[in-house]
């Protein structure tokens, strides 16, 4: 079923080929900026509810239009989530993901970039909308962000997984509203899984999280993928252990 091609691109940016064909890829195309164009004001929305200091009349009358609207999109929609749709382009996309999904207005949305060394990267900011401690990105949010990034590592290898462990360290708070560069890199594949670390940095290039991660491609996943690239010796693609990205 996955056509795997070994491109720069995640499965979130499209990477493996649709069996499915486009039927009007010039009015998908259309749709897919309309879409997203939604979602970037519900987004805005979002964060506009949360910093609103607007009085409790004004309050109810736009919950009032947003009720409307909400009731307006209803009128056509799908009974559940997204899961893989048909781009445009011919691609698979998962435009409901909660870190990446064009979609969807609770996605920041990231924009992570990577390379067949498995080596991923994405330069984010997190408004008001992500906080937790006062001022500070809540701690869920920052391993979901870690979770992403480095989930996108065995994407990049041709061995997309779920995640097994996300084990995540947090060093020092992470701001709101600043800009953060998280990246990803493998640091041993072994058959059908996937071992990758990352980090978050500040803009002062002070780390803030970091993680290491076991993602595995499930059972069920299997058959539609290549053999396993690694062996048990561990030996990542392109090197022998551990692949620390260079310094920006
Ligand atoms: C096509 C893929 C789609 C990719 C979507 C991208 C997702 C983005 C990242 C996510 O957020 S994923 C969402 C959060 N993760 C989950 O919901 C995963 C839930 N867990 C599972 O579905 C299964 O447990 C899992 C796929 C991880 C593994 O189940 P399988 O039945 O496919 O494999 P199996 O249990 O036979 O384990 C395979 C190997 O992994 C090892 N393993 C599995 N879970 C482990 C674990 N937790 N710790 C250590 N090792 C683990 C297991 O020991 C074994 O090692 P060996 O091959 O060496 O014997």
């Amino acid at each position: 079923m996955f056509n795997r091609e070994r491109t720069r691109r995640h499965m979130t940016d499209g990477a493996f080929a649709s069996p499915f064909p486009v039927e009007d890829p010039v009015a998908l195309a259309a749709l897919e900026v309309a879409q997203s164009g939604l979602a970037a004001a519900v987004r805005a929305l979002a964060d506009a509810t949360v910093r609103t200091r607007v009085a409790a009349p004004d309050l109810a009358a736009v919950a009032e239009q947003v009720e409307t609207l909400t009731a307006r999109l209803l009128a056509e929609a799908q009974e559940g989530p997204l899961g893989l749709e048909t781009d445009s382009a011919g691609r698979l996309r998962d435009h409901g993901n909660a870190m990446v999904g064009m979609r969807n207005p609770i996605a920041p949305p990231l924009v992570v970039t990577g390379d067949e060394s498995g080596s991923t990267s994405c330069a984010l900011t997190l408004g008001a909308g992500y906080e937790g401690p006062p001022g500070y990105v809540h701690g869920g949010i920052v391993a979901a962000v870690l979770d992403q990034v480095l989930g996108s590592v065995p994407a990049h290898l041709g061995l997309p997984g779920m995640t097994a462990y996300l084990n995540t360290t947090y060093r020092r708070p992470t701001p709101l509203g600043a800009p953060l560069h998280c990246r990803g890199w493998v640091e041993r594949v072994d058959g059908w899984k996937v071992h990758a670390r990352g980090e978050i940095r500040d803009a002062q290039d002070l780390v803030t999280a970091e993680a290491e991660a076991l993602f595995v491609v499930p059972r069920w996943a299997r058959e539609h993928l290549d053999r396993p690239t690694g062996d048990a010796a561990g030996t990542a693609p392109g090197g022998e252990a551990a692949q620390e990205p260079s310094a920006s």
